[in-house]
């Protein structure tokens, strides 16, 4: 029997989403996501695809991510799907974090272990779960090769000019300071799916990917290469993000540790989980805040019209970055979701020839789709991503032929 199955594990700081795929027709055996991990109220949702069985829920205190992981491979077994499967070839794992070594899916050994642990300062949110999550993979099968798929690698080909702060260049280059971009795996894969929405291939076209989730990035895509992303050297940079400021003068950082006598870690705190949405009006829910809007709340309108003006300034950043733009393409909870944001971002830039059609911006659906009047000169487009999709037919690649 030939092994075509993958399992993806995509493991961020509080939760673990996770896939089995048959990379034999790439579809869907089992879905499902841990929530809230390490709170009294942990959720599991898991849905198997495969036999057509109802989901099944369960919410109950699950401590870390080994044990969220050890729950969903009895969950999967509960379907006959489990990790002991010889039909199993490889597990993926999405790994944030890949500074500058990685540059394409790897097969995990102890030196990549090391790497990606070494890395944990620049991903302090992440890469700790990552690794967790290829811990304990290992663990349950440690016959079978995990692959890891970094969210930095479709950065890698971003110029220098782009890449590099103004920062004195032997303290940056002693401390590997520099801009690595994140959420790589879901602007390569928009990109491409943009693309084939607009009938061309990658390298005929230029795209803006707009990855809004809880986390949130831009990306400016040339020819099917990243050639500017809002992240940086750390997932903080760029973006309103649900919890993170996103761009800010670093003097802040400054002045709250002088004046405002924080630690550094307080304000490590204060700008990764505490700022963004939440932080502007106590909410990171994009369905929240616009529902507060709807009742009159100042406080929610503000926190939006804050995210927007942010997004619309890197949407413009990167229309001079790419010269001619033929798409900008939405993707991820907010931006596959919330026709308000989409329609505010582009409002007023006809110059630019950016629009969106009302009628076609109130479409909700699973398929990529237009969303600009068909007479625009550039395409707005939703373009749902598939992270695990992405890590499952990279991760087949690699090793699926043995
Ligand atoms: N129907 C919706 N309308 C508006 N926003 C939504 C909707 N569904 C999800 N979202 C937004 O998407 C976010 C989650 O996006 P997601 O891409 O799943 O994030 P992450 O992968 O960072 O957890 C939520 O916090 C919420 O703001
Ligand atoms: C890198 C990053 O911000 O990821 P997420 O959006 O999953 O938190
Ligand atoms: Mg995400």
């Amino acid at each position: 029997m030939t092994a075509t199955r993958v399992l993806v594990l995509n493991s961020g700081s509080s939760s673990v989403k996770y896939q089995l795929l048959d990379m034999s027709d790439s579809g869907r055996l089992a879905v499902g996501l841990v929530e809230r991990i390490g709170e009294q109220t942990s959720r599991l949702k898991h849905t198997p695809v495969a036999t057509g069985g109802e989901s099944r829920e369960w919410t109950g205190p699950i401590a870390d991510h080994d044990a969220a992981l050890k729950a969903v491979a009895e969950e999967l077994a509960k379907d006959g799907l489990g990790l002991d499967s010889p039909e199993l070839a490889a597990i993926g794992h999405r790994v944030v974090h890949g500074g500058q070594s990685f540059t394409r899916p790897t097969v995990v050994d102890d030196a990549v272990l090391a790497e990606i642990e070494r890395l944990i300062p620049v991903a302090p949110l992440h890469n700790p779960a990552n690794l967790t999550g290829i811990r304990t993979a290992q663990a349950l099968r440690p016959d079978l090769p995990q692959v890891a798929v970094f969210d930095t690698a479709f950065h890698t080909t971003m110029p220098e000019a782009a890449a590099r702060y103004a920062i004195d260049v032997e303290t940056a280059d002693a401390h590997r300071i520099r801009r690595y971009g994140f959420h790589g795996t879901s602007h390569a894969y928009v990109s491409r799916a943009t693309a084939k929405l607009l009938g061309k291939t990658p390298e005929e076209v230029n795209v803006i990917v707009l990855h809004l989730g809880n986390g949130a990035s831009a990306s400016a895509v040339r020819g099917g290469r990243c050639v500017d992303t809002s992240m940086g050297l750390t997932p903080l940079e760029g973006l309103v993000m649900g919890t993170r400021s996103g761009d800010l003068d670093p003097a802040v950082i400054f002045h709250l540790a002088r004046v405002g006598e924080m630690s550094i870690d307080e304000i490590d705190t204060l700008l990764n989980k505490k700022s963004g949405l939440i932080g502007l009006c106590g909410d990171n829910d994009m369905r929240e805040i616009r529902r507060r809007i709807d009742e009159g709340d100042a406080q929610a309108k503000l926190a939006f019209e804050i995210y927007i003006h942010r997004l619309r300034k890197y949407i413009g950043a990167y229309y001079a970055v790419l010269g001619r733009v033929d798409a900008v393409a939405f993707t991820a909870g907010v931006g596959e979701n919330a026709a308000e944001v989409r329609a505010a971002a582009v409002a007023d830039l006809e110059s630019l020839g950016l629009a969106v059609d009302g009628g076609l911006n109130a479409v909700r659906g699973d398929e990529p789709r237009l969303i600009s009047p068909p007479d625009a000169r550039v395409a707005v487009a939703v373009v749902p991503t598939d992270e695990e999709l992405e890590i499952a037919a990279q991760t087949y690649a690699l090793v699926g032929r043995h």
